[in-house]
């Protein structure tokens, strides 16, 4: 299978001697939906940025599609890869949904005779035709990271990462932006790198990278690396995290290692989690 990023042995510290990233490697697939699963500050951030070129590297490589990232490449590796934050405000550039759309349309020297079927096509791809003329700052969360991913589409990149972009929405919200991203990677086949907290959207990802303080754990599809109860328990994750593998693990059906007691696995991560 064709490989869309490939990161081999990528270290990066923010702090002289303090790794943030300790020797990570990965790929993900072309066309496929690949997700970052970790607790918070084990460094998910840091590897959108470092993708992106905001942060450099120590040691180690990034490759998207053909081009290995350097100080060269970053204008194109941008072109390829388009993100979408957590909070999509700081993400706006036109003062209206159809400028929005149109400054990446700009960008790629639309005729100006086709700019309007193009902001069309892209508003009703994220369903939002009804709202052109609105100021996306004042539209809903769901509505503000509908608009940056049709802002994004417009400038045709070949992955979409997404950084956490559903983590200020409400469940409704949450659910509409992963439905949508689900669409555009089922239906138009695009590489899809989610990074997230939420380990339902990982159980229904193709790939799953677990990540703990820099390291990754374990990668692989979702009925391997989830349902690896003693290796989830192993890691300093917080309880309610532990829970919701447990109960998301049984409403996907996949199997859980049935040696495992459960309770003691929540017992001995509550006391884990009193030391932390
Ligand atoms: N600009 C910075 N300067 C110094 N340390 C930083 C900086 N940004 C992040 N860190 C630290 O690097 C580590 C990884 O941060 P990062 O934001 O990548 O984690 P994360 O997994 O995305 O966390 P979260 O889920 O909370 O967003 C954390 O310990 C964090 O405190």
């Amino acid at each position: 299978m064709e490989t869309m990023i490939d990161i081999k042995d990528l270290s990066f510290e923010y702090e002289e001697g303090a790794k943030t990233i300790d020797h990570i490697s990965f790929k993900v697939p072309k066309g496929s939906y690949t997700t970052i699963l970790g607790h918070n500050g084990s460094g998910k951030s840091t590897i959108a940025k470092l993708i992106i070129g905001l942060l450099a590297a120590k040691s180690g490589t990034i490759k998207v599609g053909d081009l290995v990232l350097s100080l060269d490449t970053l204008d194109d590796v941008r072109r390829l890869v388009g993100i979408v934050f957590q909070n999509p405000d700081n993400q706006f550039i036109g003062s209206t949904v159809r400028d929005d759309i149109a400054f990446g349309l700009e960008n790629l020297c639309v005729p100006h005779d086709q700019m309007e079927d193009m902001i069309h096509e892209y508003a009703k791809k994220v369903n939002m035709l009804d709202f052109l003329d609105h100021e996306p700052t004042k539209l809903s969360g769901g509505q503000k990271q509908r608009v940056a991913i049709a802002g994004i589409l417009a400038m045709h990149p070949s992955i979409m990462i997404l950084d956490e972009a559903t983590s200020m929405l409400d469940p409704r919200g949450r659910l509409e932006i992963n439905e949508l991203v689900r669409e555009l990677n089922k239906e138009e086949g695009m590489t899809i790198l989610s990074i997230t907290h939420d380990i339902e959207e990982a159980a229904k990802s193709d790939n799953v990278v677990l990540l703990n303080d820099g390291h990754i754990v374990n990668q692989g599809k979702p009925e391997d690396v989830l349902c690896d109860v003693k290796q989830i328990a192993s890691l300093q994750l917080d309880v309610p995290f532990a829970y919701k593998i447990s109960s998301v693990l049984k409403k996907q059906g996949f199997h859980i290692d049935p040696t495992i007691n459960q309770e003691k696995l929540v017992k001995a991560l509550c006391q884990l989690h009193s030391k932390m």
